[in-house]
């Protein structure tokens, strides 16, 4: 059965990406082939384990293998594989369609992207895969047969804005790809790919280690005949066809570190996480005893762009003895190390492990945890390295990935030493280098006893914050915790180092030395005894937005400012609830006032004269609000309070 040619259009975004990879941002077109291996790899330990599952499935798999054809006439390349292969649908949901997460993302970066290699770089992280053959055909024709269907599907583009699907009944089980190639352009970086020398060269470079055999016919010089007539002298030496296979199949995780070069690592990693740039770390694992696993860990260079998004998927793949059993295995690895890549092969798991039982499973609940460690000394070692450039590798990891690793404060109670440890975040200190706990402990000044931070939405924000001032004042270091998870995790937890963490915006401040709390305190008295009153009436006038107002010792420029419960929530955090769709009661808070502000005296005086006047009820109010305005917070009703400013501001001209 052959339906007729249906022509399609690709989807707005694949089209531009498309267009991106035909006029080449990325200079090393050989990836293509490494692209068509790893994708030809992967369909065929789909098929194993399939076929190990299904028994039913029609489906031979006594040879599984790659192969690469190419003929010099018509100048094409086919990759073929005899691997799971894809559905017609498959076909348009998987290659006619980007389906990624983050393309909208990626081109909005590459428009902003300077020149040919910040636009490289982009491309190099996000991984384009099979969109690559473009960048050296002009014509890439797909022809597949899913395993146990009896249908094929030939999926034709010449990378414009269209391609063109048909249902054929002649195709073989697996996948052909046949690039239509363009012609040779060295200075561009667009070599023979019909020639047996290129491709030899770059499947041992970027695919050796692929588990199935990449085989090609190569032809070779016949060997010598005693036949030796004087006809055959004046002929063409003769020549053989055989079939060669130009992978070693040598699985890398299982060789020692020693014996593998970082090139090889290299290509490994981009084949196991579809990366096109370079890991940032490798971490290669052995454990032998009562749970026997080889791993084979990457900390990558730059946090993908679905890093945040529901649909990441997690980057470990089991096997099980050099079985492929499944990827994005979650088990593997907690959620807040979603970012590592690798693969994991143990030995006695049975081939046949469910979901359930990968849950529930004890010995890969111990290698989670032995890979979670591994991953958590290797952040650490880096970060208390003698060595700078293993410092600067700390740093980029806590700049790509920080947000992520902060989560496992809340999550992983087991580590949460650990990642203390290795977390750092910006602070009072400096404004260009973040602080790690450990450096804000050493730095902290003679009687602090706590680790003081202020949560917000940006660290300009923050700085202006009232909560501030007798801080600067006295210069003390405040940590600036801007990232939405910091108003999580610093609520669970309590301390560092015996040091309890302490916001700045709750609670009762109490900065002064023993010596100055003694004058202070007769002061104090002297002064609650002045405001008594104005106090009191404060707190019932504002009784609707605040549960009491004080005499504040934490300010010394601003006449007001708004500060927690010890255990309340902060009004950023109710933001983030109520954003997530949870209901969450509104927690009231303290109005704290500066008793030596003109405004604040003033207000006193005034009330203590005219305590009915009405104007009076309304400079509370405008006090009220300019202090929730100064922390970055939101008015109920912004309108009314600059309708109540602009009379007020009136009356002063
Ligand atoms: N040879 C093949 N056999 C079976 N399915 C394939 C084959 N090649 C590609 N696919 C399917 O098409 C999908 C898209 O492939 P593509 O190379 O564009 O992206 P990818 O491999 O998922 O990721 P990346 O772009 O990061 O390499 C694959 O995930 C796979 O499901």
């Amino acid at each position: 059965m052959t339906t007729g040619i249906e022509q399609r259009e690709f989807q707005t975004e694949t089209r531009q990406i498309l267009d991106l990879m035909i006029h080449s941002v990325y200079s090393n077109k050989d990836t293509f082939l490494r692209e068509l291996v790893s994708n030809a790899s992967d369909a065929l330990d789909k098929l194993k384990l399939e076929a190990y599952r299904d028994k039913d499935l029609e489906a031979d798999t006594s040879d599984l293998h790659i192969e690469l054809d190419v003929d010099a006439d018509t100048r094409t390349l086919t990759v073929r594989d005899n691997g799971i292969g894809m559905s017609r649908d498959e076909v348009i949901d998987l290659i006619g369609t980007l389906a990624k997460s983050g393309t909208a993302e990626l081109r909005r970066k590459l428009r902003e992207a300077k020149d040919a290699v910040a636009s490289e770089e982009l491309i190099g992280q996000f991984g384009i895969g099979f969109y690559s053959t473009f960048m050296v055909a002009d014509k890439v024709t797909l022809l597949t047969r899913k395993a146990g269907e009896k249908h094929g599907t030939r999926w034709e583009s010449s990378g414009d804005a269209t391609y063109t699907i048909e249902t054929v009944d002649d195709a073989p089980q697996g996948t052909s790809v046949t690039l239509h190639l363009k012609p040779e352009d060295v200075e561009d970086h667009l070599y023979d790919y019909a020639s047996e020398r290129k491709l030899r060269e770059i499947v041992k470079r970027y695919s050796d280690f692929i588990a199935y055999p990449v085989r090609m016919q190569v032809e070779r010089p016949a060997p010598e005949t005693d036949d030796t007539s004087a006809e055959d002298q004046d002929a063409e030496p003769k020549t053989v066809v055989e079939t060669e296979t130009l992978n070693s199949m040598k699985a890398l995780w299982a060789r020692p570190r020693s014996e593998v070069t970082d090139d090889e690592y290299n290509e490994f990693y981009k084949h196991v996480s579809h990366s096109w740039d370079d890991p940032l770390e490798v971490i290669p694992m052995k454990a032998e005893g009562t749970f026997e696993y080889q791993a084979l860990l990457f900390i990558p260079s730059h946090a993908p762009f679905d890093l945040f998004s529901r649909e990441h998927r997690a980057g470990i793949h089991l096997y099980v003895k050099r079985v492929f059993i499944k990827d994005d295995c979650e088990e593997l690895m907690p959620e807040y190390l979603r970012f590592v890549k690798g693969v994991v092969d143990a030995q006695d798991l049975s081939l046949n492990v469910s979901r359930e039982i990968l849950q529930q499973d004890r010995q890969i609940r111990a290698i989670r945890r032995r890979l979670t460690k591994k991953v958590l000394t290797t952040i650490k070692d880096m970060l208390s390295s003698e060595d700078e450039a293993s410092r600067d590798k700390y740093r980029t990891v806590w700049s790509q990935f920080g947000r992520v690793l902060k989560e496992g404060l809340l999550s992983d109670f087991d580590n949460r030493d650990t990642l203390l440890e290795i977390s750092s975040f910006p602070s009072t200190h400096s404004e260009d280098e973040q602080t790690t706990l450990a450096q804000y402990v050493e730095r902290m000044k003679d009687g602090q006893e706590q680790i003081y931070y202020l949560t917000g939405e940006s660290r300009q924000q923050l700085e202006a914050s009232p909560h501030m001032e007798a801080f600067r004042a006295r210069g003390l270091e405040v940590l600036l915790l801007t990232d939405p998870v910091d108003e999580m995790w610093v609520t669970s937890v309590p301390e560092f180092d015996g040091k309890p963490l302490q916001s700045i915006a709750k609670g009762e401040v109490d900065l002064d030395t023993d010596e100055e709390k003694k004058d202070a305190e007769a002061k104090r008295e002297e002064q609650d005894k002045q405001f008594a009153d104005v106090l009191g009436w404060l707190t019932s006038t504002l009784e609707d937005q605040v549960k009491q107002v004080r005499l504040s010792t934490r300010l010394t420029d601003s006449p007001a400012c708004i500060v927690g419960d010890e255990f309340g929530m902060t009004p950023s955090l109710e933001r983030m609830y109520r954003a997530s769709g949870q209901e969450v009661p509104h927690f009231k808070r303290i109005l704290e006032l500066n008793p030596t502000h003109p405004l604040v005296e003033g207000l006193r005086a005034a009330h203590a004269e005219r305590g009915d006047d009405p104007a009076l009820a309304e400079t509370a109010e405008l006090l009220y609000g300019t202090a929730l305005l100064a922390e970055g917070g939101e008015l109920e009703d912004p309108a009314h309070f600059a309708k109540m400013l602009a009379n007020r501001l009136a009356r002063t001209i």
